[in-house]
């Protein structure tokens, strides 16, 4: 039976949500913008959060979960911006505590989406009112209720989630989301906060919400699992057998401590399992690598090889009987396929003649829309690799477009740098940057080696002193000529950044990481000093 052929045939029984009751969809809600931007090492900026929101659109997530807005004025200026600009796509939600300041900062976030969603928590589990709150279990009530009322003043659609309901006593926990459906929840999240779970003891909370919660067909029940034991997916999982529809995910699960549910392995659990699940997702299957790629890129946090659906290896046959396996019939060893995911192998493309057209398809093939501009650069970009590289791959090209995203700015471009190294020498590098008002600066610095001295340069003409935290040098496809892809983490002016630079030259590749995290604070910079400029008094007036 195919997935339309069974969301036909669901209950007719409405809730006020909106969805059939027993629906076969799942949503997917997405949160790697704000649970997956609380993992340390992993904050974006707006512009990186805008560049995510717009493939979690293209990918198809249901629910958007773009920023928490009392955070501070750059999380609600994303959620905000996200809002003005997908509202009309997909459901925007912003989150808040059950505070009015928290509730109507995300109210005023969220306010230009057409779909939008305010999610309020209140922790529910004895350890969390006792040491956390301070809170007896009726103010908790009160407070989870006055939350979901003064939400709902001014959004329909509102989420509330009794945070550590994994750990709350059933009978409490079933009465709170009783009263928070009456005052007007559409959506129940229940929580396993810090990961502490098993399927089975999962599932049976679910249970328990449907058979105890009188109202509970009026609200999606949802999940938010964390990872602390490497259980998050398979609570999920089993929370959608006992009745759940909607799931709280990120890509490449990333979040709090060891992250979240990861939505490539949710989606693709659902769908490879039909048979077993019986329901669908609305996602684009397709588009799933080259979100997780992009969300490396942002981040800075690459995925292990091994990680299911979108690691390196997870699609790749080492071993002889399994390669005699998968030559004779692909099931053998291979339980989805590589194209379903979107998983770019090492197929060689196109060359030096190639021209827009093929090269724009090969572009949205590979699970990427760029806008016109973009599109150019990396064109030219392409083009000129493939006038220095015999063979150009998919990961060649997948390396170049995601060497274009998140620049919003450059404030310093390289003009030109030469190194020099090599035993009995002391490394050099010469390099020359052209600022934003296209003024040349150059500089020369030693080092321990040719990177150490581009990275000494690089600082002395930018005039920011940084500690290097990580280097990490891989090949993108093979072959002696391959583009070599460096992601550096430094610390500076009390903050990390991160940057990823590619090239056929690693020297090259490592000088455009460095530049971009240099760039990076660089901006901070500039823009703490605008800040600092326009709170002084205005001075000759
Ligand atoms: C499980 C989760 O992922 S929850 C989301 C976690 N995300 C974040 O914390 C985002 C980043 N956080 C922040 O920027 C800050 O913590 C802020 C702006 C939200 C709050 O900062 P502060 O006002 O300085 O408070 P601080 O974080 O130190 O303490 C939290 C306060 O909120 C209270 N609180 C916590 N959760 C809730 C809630 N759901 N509803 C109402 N109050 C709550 C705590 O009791 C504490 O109150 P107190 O200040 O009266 O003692
Ligand atoms: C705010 C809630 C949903 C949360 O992030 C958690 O409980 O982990």
């Amino acid at each position: 039976m195919s997935a339309e052929s069974t969301a036909e045939s669901n209950s007719a029984e409405d809730n006020v949500a909106g969805e059939p009751a027993g629906s076969d969809v799942v949503r997917i809600f997405d949160t790697t913008l704000r649970d997956g931007e609380q993992s340390p090492g992993c904050s974006m900026n707006t512009a990186e959060k805008l560049e995510v929101a717009k493939a979690l659109v293209d990918l198809g997530v249901d629910v958007i979960e773009a920023g928490f807005p009392i955070a501070s004025p750059g999380d609600f200026e994303a959620v905000q911006k996200i809002a003005q600009k997908f509202g009309d796509q997909t459901t925007i939600c912003g989150l808040a505590r059950c505070r009015p300041e928290d509730i109507d900062r995300a109210a005023e976030a969220v306010r230009d989406a057409e779909l939008k969603r305010i999610h309020v928590f209140l922790a529910t589990s004895a350890i969390h009112r006792e040491f956390k709150l301070k809170m007896d279990k009726d103010e908790i009530v009160r407070r989870a209720v006055e939350g979901v009322q003064r939400a709902k003043e001014s959004c329909e659609d509102i989420e509330f989630s009794p945070e550590d309901a994994a750990r709350t006593e059933l009978d409490f926990l079933c009465e709170v989301v009783e009263k928070a459906i009456d005052a007007g929840a559409t959506t129940v999240n229940i929580p396993d906060t810090v990961g502490y779970a098993t399927p089975a003891q999962y599932r049976q909370v679910i249970e328990t919400l449907r058979q105890r919660v009188p109202n509970i067909e009026r609200a999606i029940i949802s999940t938010h699992c964390h990872n602390d034991l490497g259980l998050a997916v398979a609570n999920s999982l089993a929370a959608v057998e006992a009745g759940a529809r909607q799931i709280e995910c990120t890509v490449n699960g990333i979040g709090e401590r060891a992250g979240n549910a990861a939505l490539e392995e949710i989606v693709m659990a659902i769908r490879t399992r039909f048979d077993h699940y019986g329901v669908r997702t609305n996602i684009d299957t397709p588009k799933l690598c080259s979100i997780s790629r992009l969300v490396c890129t942002v981040t800075g946090q690459s995925v292990q090889r091994n990680k299911a659906i979108v690691g390196r290896n997870a699609f790749a046959h080492e071993a002889g009987i399994h390669q005699h396996g998968i030559l004779q019939e692909r099931s053998t060893y291979e339980i989805m396929r590589a194209e379903d995911v979107g998983y770019v192998g090492t197929n060689l493309v196109l060359g030096k003649h190639s021209g827009r057209h093929a090269f724009r398809d090969r572009v949205a093939a590979l699970g990427h829309s760029l806008d016109p501009g973009a599109f150019e650069q990396v064109f030219a970009d392409f083009i000129t690799l493939a006038d220095k590289k015999k063979e150009v791959y998919d990961s060649d090209i997948v390396a170049l477009i995601e060497d274009r995203i998140g620049v919003v700015e450059e404030r310093w471009q390289v003009v030109s740098f030469h190194t020099s190294a090599g035993s009995g020498s002391i490394p050099t590098a010469t390099i020359e940057l052209k600022d934003a008002d296209g003024e040349i600066h150059c500089d020369a610095a030693t080092g321990d080696g040719p990177i150490d001295a581009v990275f000494n340069t690089l600082e002395r003409i930018i005039g920011i002193e940084a500690r290097l935290d990580s280097f990490e040098v891989r090949s993108v496809s093979r072959g002696k000529d391959a583009l070599g892809e460096v992601n550096v983490r430094l610390a500076a002016l009390g903050r990390d950044y991160h940057g990823k630079g590619v090239s056929t030259d690693i020297i090259e590749a490592g000088m455009k990481a460095y530049l971009k995290a240099l760039n990076a604070a660089d901006a901070e910079k500039a823009s703490g000093r605008q800040i600092a400029e326009a709170a002084q008094p205005a001075r000759g007036v």
